[in-house]
């Protein structure tokens, strides 16, 4: 397959410094290399360029930096669009989570049907009213329903991105009260840690690729680095205890692979500043490949 790797540094959807730097620590784990002796063409294209928090005013305090973060998801949103025209596979490197907008906006423009299989430890279901912290990247799942603010919901220019029904969420653990009132309001499927300790990842996979794969249809994956345990990815902004195991992180990766149906991807929130030794950019690297085809044998 031919990848187009491309960077969004962005880290203006969240508070903690640091996810700006996640594009070059997963390229410095050998991303690229990687990708190549797996039997993939790979066209890296860089990154693109982000304005610093610092030079940007904050706006309402209630959906911060929100008018560079469309800005930003317009642009994202066209690269990932032309990679995808010219029969490359995205894969974008955050930043933290809010450059999914552009990502999967610049997806669904090209796949009509596109579903989504977010994995993380949130739901990133907040709008303007439910938001404890103003921060941008919890609202982009919502975003991409059609719910929430204007600006966000019609990047590009039409809405919604997202069919609801083709929305899985995977590994949730951390929900804020109004956000799960959304969830349940709306039936989104939401696989919580609770769901796969009781029915296991493999049936959890196998339930996820139905549901986002509806009809035959093409599947983006967007993962959150901290879907996994922070015992296993310290280097996340917003840890929270109970995720997934390193065990699990992969198999659910490779069952992506084996379903053949993933047409672009997302490895976010990477926080280097937080990191040990690159260990959560190292694991972003193996599960990327894993969900791209590697196998144990
Ligand atoms: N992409 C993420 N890491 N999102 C964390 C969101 C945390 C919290 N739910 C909020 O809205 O602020
Ligand atoms: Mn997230
Ligand atoms: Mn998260």
């Amino acid at each position: 397959m031919r990848i187009r790797v491309i960077g969004a540094p962005i880290d203006l959807g969240a508070d903690r410094r640091g996810v700006d730097i996640g594009p070059r620590a997963i390229r410095y784990a050998g991303l690229i290399d990687q990708l190549q002796r797996l039997g993939h063409s790979v066209n890296d294209v860089g990154n693109i360029n982000i304005p610093l928090p610092e030079n940007q005013p904050t706006g309402n305090p209630r959906l911060k930096y929100l008018e560079p973060i469309t800005k930003l998801a317009d642009e994202l949103s066209a690269t990932v669009s032309d990679a995808l025209e010219a029969e490359e596979f995205p894969l974008i490197l955050g930043g933290d989570h809010s450059m999914a907008l552009g990502s999967i906006s610049g997806v669904a423009r090209v796949h009509k049907n596109v579903g989504v299989i977010w994995v993380d430890a949130h739901a990133d279901f907040n709008v303007e009213e439910t938001t404890p912290s103003g921060n941008i990247h919890g609202m982009i799942l919502a975003a991409l329903a059609g719910l929430g603010d204007e600006s966000l919901v019609n990047v590009g220019g039409w809405a919604p991105k997202i069919d609801k029904n083709k929305i899985v969420i995977i590994g949730a653990r951390d929900l804020d009260t109004g956000e799960q009132k959304l969830l349940r309001e709306h039936n989104i499927h939401v696989f919580t840690m609770s769901d796969i300790d009781r029915r296991g990842i493999s049936y959890v996979m196998q339930q996820a690729i139905e549901i986002a794969g509806a009809d035959n249809g093409p599947i983006h994956l967007s993962l959150d680095l901290d879907s996994l345990d922070p015992r296993e990815a310290p280097g996340v902004g917003t840890p929270v205890r109970g995720g997934l195991s390193y065990r699990e992180a992969h198999f659910a990766m490779e069952m992506i692979a084996e379903s053949q149906r993933m047409v672009s991807m997302d490895v976010v929130e990477v926080n280097s500043i937080l990191d040990r030794e690159n260990t959560t950019a190292q694991l972003a690297v193996e599960l990327t490949l894993s969900a791209l085809g590697k196998k144990i044998l």
